[in-house]
């Protein structure tokens, strides 16, 4: 073991973590441990390159279509090694500069390129060691360390070769069967991203529908056209694995069907990583659902240790890893007694799925507004309802909106479509600065005949007397 190394703050995790020295932290001396790649999930193999292999693939869908619109174009296939050395030309270069930047230009920053775990206290300090042999000794930390792919027994025990979001964007070519299995977000992008590529996409679910977390009217809907676009296989549970012959995986399930494919891409949740950290020595716990439990300011139940993002959120999503980021960034700087401290904004997060077609969601289902006791009213609009939509020959886009009878107050907002992450935007903002559904619709202009006039139309289609 190395000498000790003293600093004022330790950060596990370059996710949402990097971001927490800036120059107000110039004169705390930090350590900062990561490790994976610098720069976390979001940059390296999450939210950032899916998405442009997402936009990719809408391209391409857009090729295919372009008959309805009267244009003849052919999709000729995709250069998937030009594909992946584009995004990762991009993408790699940041990871690379954002550690160097901590590493040569800020004097008061180590940068610790190895897993890292608590080993109790000493001197009233947190010990923290890493599997280099480095220690730290911390006066205050921050967890930030994120989550990874889970993976059922059935695969893990079997042995095949399988793929997650770690991997699956760099795959040397792009495979002529993909099977995908789990129904959430991840699955259902990268079902978009590989169909739309070229791919013969087999998602199965183990549930009766996708999405299920979503509104039902959501999650239905979406299930359906999903079904007419990938072989979607419902309640179906996967029971063993093995390589076939030739390359590739054959999945098996509890009736004995057989699923072959040449990849299996696993996407079945994310297990936050507050379990490899050795937590029990400082006398931290995870809540049922493997958490490091902190509350609305950041604090954890060890006093100076703070924690944020996937490791530690009620939401896997890289926006609200920010805002928790610049909560703790605040309450460092105030000190953990502050009676100020800033708290973490949990009341309307919004998420988009990146799938074909896309889906937004704000606030409370149908089924949590009733459960809550709130007397709703609820307007399902369809995008061919409105003008843009019939430019775009739309038959399945839709705007769900949910309401409290007589004061009008927004309670979920539920969009199936195009564009459905731009188009939630304003409803998001309305909710999130307590504007009614009364004076969102009419109190502003709605340019037309833009595809948000079918929020607009949700809007006032709701019984609010
Ligand atoms: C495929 C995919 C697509 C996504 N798309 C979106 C999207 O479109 N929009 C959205 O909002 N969210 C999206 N997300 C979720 C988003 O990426 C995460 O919510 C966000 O990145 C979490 O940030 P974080 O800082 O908490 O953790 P991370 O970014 O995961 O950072 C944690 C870091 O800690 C490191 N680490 C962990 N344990 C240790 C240890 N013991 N020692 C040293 N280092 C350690 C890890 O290597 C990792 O780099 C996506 C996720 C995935 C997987
Ligand atoms: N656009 C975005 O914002 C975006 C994109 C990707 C990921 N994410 C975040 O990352 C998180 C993780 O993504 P995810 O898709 O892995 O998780 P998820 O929670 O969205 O979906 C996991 C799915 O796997 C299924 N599943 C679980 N165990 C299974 C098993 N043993 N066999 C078969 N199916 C099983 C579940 O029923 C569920 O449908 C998401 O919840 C989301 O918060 C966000």
């Amino acid at each position: 073991m190395s000498t000790p190394h003293l600093v004022d703050l330790a950060i596990i995790g370059t996710g949402s973590g990097n971001s927490i020295p800036d120059e107000r932290f110039d004169d705390v001396s930090t350590a900062i441990f990561e490790e994976g790649v610098y720069g976390g999930t979001c940059l390296n193999v999450g939210c950032i390159p899916t998405k442009m292999f997402v936009y990719a693939a809408d391209v391409a869908e857009e090729v295919k279509e372009a008959g309805t619109y009267d244009i003849d174009a052919t999709f000729d296939g995709t250069r998937w090694p030009q594909l992946v050395d584009r995004v990762f030309g991009r993408i790699d270069p940041i990871s690379a500069g954002g550690r160097r930047y901590r590493v040569e230009d800020c004097p008061n920053i180590t940068v610790y390129s190895s897993h890292v775990r608590f080993d109790g206290r000493e001197d009233d300090r947190y010990r923290l060691v890493t599997a280099d042999g480095d220690v730290v000794l911390a006066t205050e930390v921050v967890i930030a360390a994120g989550a990874r792919p889970q993976i059922p027994d059935a695969v893990a025990d079997s042995g095949v070769r399988y793929y997650t979001n770690q991997d699956v964007m760099r795959l040397p070519e792009l495979p002529r069967r993909i099977t995908i299995l789990g129904s959430g977000y991840i699955a259902s992008e990268f079902a978009h991203v590989f169909a739309g590529l070229g791919t013969e996409v087999t998602l199965v679910a183990r549930g009766p529908a996708l999405l299920r977390k979503m509104d039902r009217d959501l999650s239905t809907r979406f299930t359906e056209t999903a079904r007419r676009q990938w072989d979607v296989r419902l309640n179906e549970t996967i029971v063993g694995a093995t390589e076939l012959p030739g390359g590739g995986v054959r999945l098996t399930g509890a009736g004995g069907e057989h699923i072959d494919s040449d990849v299996l891409l696993v996407a079945t949740g994310r297990t936050p990583n507050g379990d490899r950290l050795g937590l029990d020595t400082i006398g931290l716990t995870l809540t049922d659902d493997g958490r490091v439990q902190a509350d609305e300011h950041g604090r954890t139940g060890a006093r100076g240790v703070w924690a944020l993002g996937d490791v530690s959120s009620p939401y896997q999503l890289k926006h609200v890893a920010n805002q928790e980021q610049r909560t703790v960034q605040a309450n460092l700087l105030k000190g953990w007694d502050a009676a100020d401290l800033d708290s973490f904004a949990h009341q309307y997060v919004p998420a988009a799925v990146f799938t074909r077609p896309q889906l937004a969601t704000v606030g409370l289902t149908e089924a949590q507004a009733v459960d809550a006791g709130h007397d709703i009213t609820v307007k399902v609009q369809s995008y061919g309802d409105v003008a843009y939509g019939w430019a775009m020959e739309d038959t399945e886009g839709f705007c769900k909106v949910i309401a409290e009878r007589g004061t009008g107050r927004l309670l979920g907002v539920h969009i199936m479509g195009a564009q459905a992450s731009s188009i939630i935007q304003p409803a998001i903002q309305a909710m999130s600065f307590g504007l009614g559904a009364r004076e969102m619709a009419r109190g502003q202009y709605w340019i037309h005949p833009a595809l948000p006039e079918v929020l607009e139309n949700a809007l006032l289609g709701l019984d609010l007397d």
